[in-house]
């Protein structure tokens, strides 16, 4: 006679492995044989491993997003958390899996087709780094030269901080509308010599494109130059070409690749440091160029900002918090507007962080100083550079402890209190009248985007 505990126990470790089986081809990506097992079993879909992870963290954790797909479209539970009281989204997460962290956290038609949309590749505008910035070889002359002097080297033209640019086809489909122009050494040689042109070595490719050809087996170096020449003349440099300057910062510049987009963040904030720091900040003597373009410094052989390390001699940037302020109903955001805004158009509020201040201080004044809403908690949430002319704008979200609102007029013409079904509309259904949001490449509409998307799983 077998005893019924045998059975019951034998049962358990049948089950018990296959558990284990099933979140082992999570954890690996086997789609084939996750759907096999749940095909057998429907029970194992939430059932944790012996760690305590189930197969939606462990495929969330390795970045497996058909296995994460298939799970959810089976119904796996999103909120189940593991020992550490982590979701599978809070993993994805963690582990820089964004595209996987959308997933998770949409709940139904709705909010997948809000959140596809947040995912243009996900990367802030201004923030993709394709060049490797070979900080280390700055101060070598000689490898700079050399840097200089090849073929495939790339320069970029600027004239007063605008970059030479030509129109993109929109056939293209990058969705960029314009692309940097690139020269070769050959043709900025002459341009280099003249005095007021400033070089700065931005970097070296961190990947070749696939269709260029294989001139060399090194990486290319890419440089920028700033021009005091006549734009004019400058035009003539490109040939024939339809070139042009893209002259208007706050729209012009918006137009890149995501790649573009990150060099020219960089260019632009070391070339508007120079033009801003030709006279050293400690004794106005004129400054030198150093290090590639990443130092200036002081030609005055007695001024004291060459004894030690001073920070006026490197390319400056300047914090500003940008931060959407949430209702303490959680289902309304603080948007204001300046005078300068088109019409319709409401953004985050946003201000310099002063010295000695934390970034959750500089919240929490801006706030109140723009707005008159006092704010609680603060959480970071991503940072975009921001080349106009060298700001880091650092994303957060914030919950107002207090409602009622009282615009600085200096700075504010008017801030309000929006419905996030407004701000949905005002978001995936094109602006309205009533409220139009900045374009998709600042932060301030990633940051109301991000709210959205964290929402919807609310
Ligand atoms: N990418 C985005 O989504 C986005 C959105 C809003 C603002 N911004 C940028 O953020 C920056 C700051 O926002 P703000 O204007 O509301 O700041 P703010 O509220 O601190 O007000 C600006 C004022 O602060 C003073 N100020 C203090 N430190 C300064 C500094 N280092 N440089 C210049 N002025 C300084 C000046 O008097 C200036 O007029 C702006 O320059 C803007 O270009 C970017
Ligand atoms: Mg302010
Ligand atoms: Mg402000
Ligand atoms: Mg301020
Ligand atoms: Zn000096």
């Amino acid at each position: 006679m077998i005893d019924s505990r045998v059975v019951k126990s034998v049962r358990m470790n049948m089950t018990e492995e296959m558990v284990e089986r099933f979140v082992d081809a999570a954890s690996r990506g086997d789609v084939a044989a996750v759907s096999s097992l749940i095909s057998r079993c429907a029970s194992l879909l939430d059932r944790p491993g012996a760690n305590g992870w189930n197969a939606l963290m462990l495929a969330a954790r390795n970045g497996h997003y058909t296995v994460t797909e298939t799970l959810l479209s089976h119904g796996a539970d999103r909120l189940v958390v593991n020992r550490s009281s982590q979701t599978a989204y809070d993993i994805a997460k963690f582990w820089g899996h964004t595209h996987i962290g959308n997933l998770l956290l949409g709940t139904d038609n709705q909010s997948q087709h809000i959140l596809a949309t947040t995912d243009p590749s996900q990367e802030i505008y201004f923030s993709a780094e394709p060049l490797d910035r070979l900080s280390e070889r700055r101060s070598d002359a000689t490898w700079q030269q050399d840097k200089q002097n090849r073929p495939d080297s790339v320069f970029l033209l600027f004239s007063e901080l605008s970059p030479l640019v030509h129109s993109l086809e929109p056939s293209t489909g990058s969705g960029a509308q314009t692309s940097l122009c690139r020269f070769s050494s050959s043709l900025v040689k002459e341009l280099l010599l003249k005095p007021g042109s400033v070089l700065v070595f931005l970097g070296v490719e961190r990947r070749r494109p696939s269709s260029s050809p294989e001139t060399s087996s090194e990486p290319s170096a890419w440089f920028a130059i700033n021009s005091t020449e006549d734009p004019e003349v400058l035009l003539k440099l490109g040939g024939e070409k339809d070139l042009f300057w893209a002259r208007r910062p706050n729209r012009d510049l918006l137009n890149f690749s995501q790649d573009e987009a990150g060099i020219l963040a960089q260019a632009r904030a070391v070339l508007a440091w120079h033009s801003r720091y030709a006279f050293c900040p400690t004794c106005g003597s004129s400054s030198r160029s150093e290090e590639a373009g990443y130092k200036r410094t002081c030609t005055n052989a007695s001024c004291s900002s060459l004894q030690g390390v001073h920070n006026t001699s490197y390319p400056r940037v300047d914090p500003v918090v940008i931060m959407l302020v949430l209702h303490p109903d959680g289902e309304q955001c603080l948007l204001g507007r300046k005078k300068v805004f088109p019409t319709g158009m409401f953004s985050c509020l946003a201000g310099f962080i002063e010295p000695g201040e934390s970034v959750e201080s500089a919240v929490r004044r801006e706030v109140e100083e723009e707005s008159g809403v006092k704010v609680g908690s603060v959480r970071y949430v991503a940072c975009q550079p921001w080349p106009v002319p060298s700001s880091l704008m650092i994303g957060c979200l914030a919950v107002a402890l207090s409602t009622d609102i009282k615009v600085d007029e200096n700075e504010i013409e008017e801030a309000r209190w929006f419905p996030r079904q407004k701000v949905i509309d005002a978001l995936f259904r094109g602006g309205s009248p009533v409220l139009l949001l900045s374009p998709q490449q600042t932060i301030a509409h990633q940051l109301v985007k991000h709210w959205i998307g964290c929402n919807s799983n609310l």
